[in-house]
């Protein structure tokens, strides 16, 4: 972990705007979801279609939400992942419940961990929780780094034949001497729930095809645009990092939903150029404060997937995490910024149950 610490981008201020729920928690952003009442927002060269901001049942402040977005003075809306992710939760845990209750069928995931990597097991244990809390059933597989592949290829084997099993998930990375391709390969198309089998992948890529599964981490980047009622048709997009997991299909995505998509990586000359022209950034390379806030085009959304450990002998595991986006400088020029933790991560668990949900449901010919 500590060769893996870089420092935190220099910044005084913060200035995000944080609103407030009537009830409940204290901690509370910009309300993300749609509802009854349609209003437009002047947000800064950010277009927002028909943008539908929180209903007062549900607790949000619809005035505040209007009034902060309409300030002059420069604040990026935080897009709260957290909060939407927790309402797809409870949206997946009731119709996993109706599955339970009128057909009998408990939708089941299941998550393969090769080795011991401390990050790993932690990703393992959250979406073992949270399949728990939505009333998914979760089967894991442990296994010592230095088992063969063919132990892993023969316990995916055992849960493409379960019936009981509706999702399989490989935690990445795996050992350096296994070859990943092999394994995603070995995922039924029907179970893969992550997305990453090839033939999934290869539909994402043409047109008039669609995948089975969609990848989550970018299945959440795109849930969170729309969520908020960004229009992503005719714009530019920026999409920083081309891995097969979260660049590349974020990448695919933008495009399917006609923007005007340039992916940057890293041999690419004058990233800033090209990021500054972007209306849409998407950010997946795993470098901690890549992005400043001069790369950005006033008015921009910026969705940070990077999840990079920072020094920070205040927290008490003496790290913590930051995104590949200076959050400080971006918020006082984007229009609108997922935060690191409580942005992207907590959408690409939800898309995992959600996956899994319609996995279970195809599988029953359930609609
Ligand atoms: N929030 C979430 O749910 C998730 C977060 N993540 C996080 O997202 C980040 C990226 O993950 P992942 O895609 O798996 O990482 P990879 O290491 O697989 O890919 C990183 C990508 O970033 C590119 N890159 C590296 N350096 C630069 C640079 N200086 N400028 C521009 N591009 C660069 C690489 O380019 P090249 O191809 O040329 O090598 C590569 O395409 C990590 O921080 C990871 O922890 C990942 C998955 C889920
Ligand atoms: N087969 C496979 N599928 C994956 O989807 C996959 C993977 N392998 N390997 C690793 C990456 C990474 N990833 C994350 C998921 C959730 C958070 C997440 O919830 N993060 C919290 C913070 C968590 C903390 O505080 O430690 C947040 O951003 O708020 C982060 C990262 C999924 N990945």
């Amino acid at each position: 972990m500590a060769s893996g610490l870089l420092s935190d981008c220099a910044s005084s201020s913060s200035c995000s705007i944080r609103l407030h729920q009537f009830k409940g928690k204290s901690r509370a952003f910009a309300r993300p979801f749609g509802c009854n009442g349609s209003i437009s927002l002047p947000l800064r060269n950010l277009s927002v279609k028909n943008c539908t901001f929180a209903s007062n049942s549900t607790g949000w402040s619809l005035s505040a939400v209007s009034s902060a977005a309409m300030t002059d003075n420069a604040s990026a809306i935080i897009i709260d992942g957290k909060a939407v992710a927790k309402q797809i939760r409870e949206e997946v845990a009731s119709e996993v419940a109706r599955l339970k209750d009128a057909f009998g069928i408990i939708p089941g995931l299941a998550v393969i961990l090769v080795g011991s990597r401390k990050d790993s097991q932690t990703y393992v244990r959250n979406k073992k929780k949270s399949c728990e809390d939505v009333g998914i059933t979760s089967y894991e597989v442990n296994l010592p780094e230095y088992c063969t592949e063919e132990e892993v290829l023969k316990h995916i084997s055992v849960f493409n034949n379960d019936p009981s099993v509706h999702g399989i998930l490989v935690q990445l990375p795996l050992p350096r001497h296994m070859n990943e391709q092999n394994i995603l390969n070995s995922v039924s198309i029907e179970k893969d729930v992550d997305g990453f089998n090839p033939l999934n992948i290869g539909c994402l890529a043409l047109q008039g095809r669609e995948p089975l599964f969609v990848p989550c981490t970018p299945k959440g980047c795109m849930d969170l645009l729309h969520r908020h009622n960004i229009e992503i048709k005719g714009k530019r997009a920026a999409v920083i990092g081309r891995s097969n997991i979260v660049g590349m299909p974020a990448a695919l995505l933008l495009q399917r939903e006609n923007a005007t998509v340039t992916v940057v990586h890293s041999r690419t000359s004058n990233p800033e150029e090209i990021v500054r022209q972007a209306d849409i950034v998407i950010s997946a390379c795993g470098i901690a404060n890549l992005v400043r806030g001069s790369w950005l085009k006033p008015g921009a959304v910026v969705i940070d997937v990077g999840i990079n450990p920072v020094e920070d002998p205040e927290s008490p595991r003496g790290y913590r995490l930051v995104g590949d986006v200076c959050y400080e400088e971006a918020c006082k020029i984007a229009s609108a910024i997922t935060p690191v933790p409580g942005g992207v991560g907590p959408m690409t668990i939800a898309m995992l149950l959600s996956n899994t949900l319609t996995s279970a449901k195809r599988i029953h010919n359930i609609k």
